[in-house]
């Protein structure tokens, strides 16, 4: 059985999406369309009876045309006030959705300091088992209301690949507005060419990542999603970078297609989650 194949099996699955897969890029605003699709798409899993997991980005970008600024906010107390308003809508939006499915969702805002202090990391941990124990759908975010630069992952990237560390999940998927990792990237380098399958995250593979965006609302570029590589295949994890544009690439990957950028997991029993995290973030 090829690797694409063992896919089919995978029976926790983390799925982040990013801002700029959930919000217009020309007006800011919410693509219903989209949400609409990917809800759909992650109930499916569920009615497959596989554990799923939404690591959402948006707030801030939802927040920020909620307050109709017209530039990214810039200052953190502005990004935390944009996150106020823009996290509920968006929760508010999900729950809406999720329930023409039947599927409770729960809301889990992170810091930092979840993941370093013993007792918090451990509380999300249980709250996470028994969630998806009783067959809800944890709709995830950092909690950019109370998060200051010392206490940030600063990227949803990075904090999809521990909260699948966390809960040990075998396969996250990323979806961007690009179809995977490339060997350059192509918003700017017309020549660069596509990666379908990633065994070894050498410092070759890492240079390709650009850390820049491609979007107004997006953050951290190629390069968090490769940070999120690495914890994922170290604790265990495969993962997939692909096109959110179609929603529908999540069965697809599910069904063992060949679509977006595999990262194929070699479990490091090196490594330790908490020591990453207070060395690199
Ligand atoms: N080597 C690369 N391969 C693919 N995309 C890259 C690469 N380097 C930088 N990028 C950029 O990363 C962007 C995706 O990241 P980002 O805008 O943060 O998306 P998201 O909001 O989905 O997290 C792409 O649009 C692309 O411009
Ligand atoms: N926590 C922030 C998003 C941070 C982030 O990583 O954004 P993205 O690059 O769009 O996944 C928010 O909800 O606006």
């Amino acid at each position: 059985m090829n690797t694409r194949e063992l896919l089919k099996n995978k029976q926790t699955i983390v799925v982040k999406v990013g801002s700029s897969s959930l919000i217009h890029n020309e007006t800011g605003n919410l693509n219903l369309i989209k949400l609409e699709k990917l809800v759909r798409e992650l109930c499916d899993l569920r009615n497959q009876g596989k554990n799923v997991v939404l690591v959402s980005s948006g707030a801030i970008g939802v927040g920020r045309f909620a307050m109709g600024l017209k530039e990214r906010p810039d200052t953190i107390s502005m990004k935390q006030a944009c996150a106020a308003v823009g996290q509920a809508k968006l929760m508010m939006t999900y729950q809406k959705l999720f329930a023409e499915y039947n599927q409770n969702t729960a809301q889990i805002l992170m810091t930092k300091n979840t993941m370093v202090n013993n007792l918090s990391r451990m509380n999300a941990k249980n709250t996470f088992d028994e969630l998806l124990t009783m067959g809800v759908i944890p709709v995830v975010n950092e909690n950019d209301t109370v998060s200051t630069y010392e206490m940030q992952f600063g990227d949803n990237d990075t904090l999809s690949a521990i909260v699948a560390s966390l809960i040990q999940a075998d396969l996250l998927i990323l979806l961007s507005d690009i179809d995977g990792l490339f060997t350059d990237d192509p918003n700017t380098n017309e020549n660069a060419e596509f990666i379908e399958c990633v065994l070894t995250l050498d410092q070759n593979l890492l240079d390709m990542a650009k850390g820049s965006s491609g979007s107004e609302v997006g953050t951290g570029g190629m390069a968090t999603k490769l940070q999120a590589a690495r914890i994922a295949t170290e604790s265990g994890t495969d993962m997939v970078i692909a096109n959110g544009e179609d929603m529908g690439v999540i069965h697809k990957i599910i069904e063992g297609e060949k679509v977006g950028t595999l990262f194929v997991q070699h479990k490091n029993e090196d490594f330790y989650l908490i020591d990453f995290i207070e060395e690199n973030l």
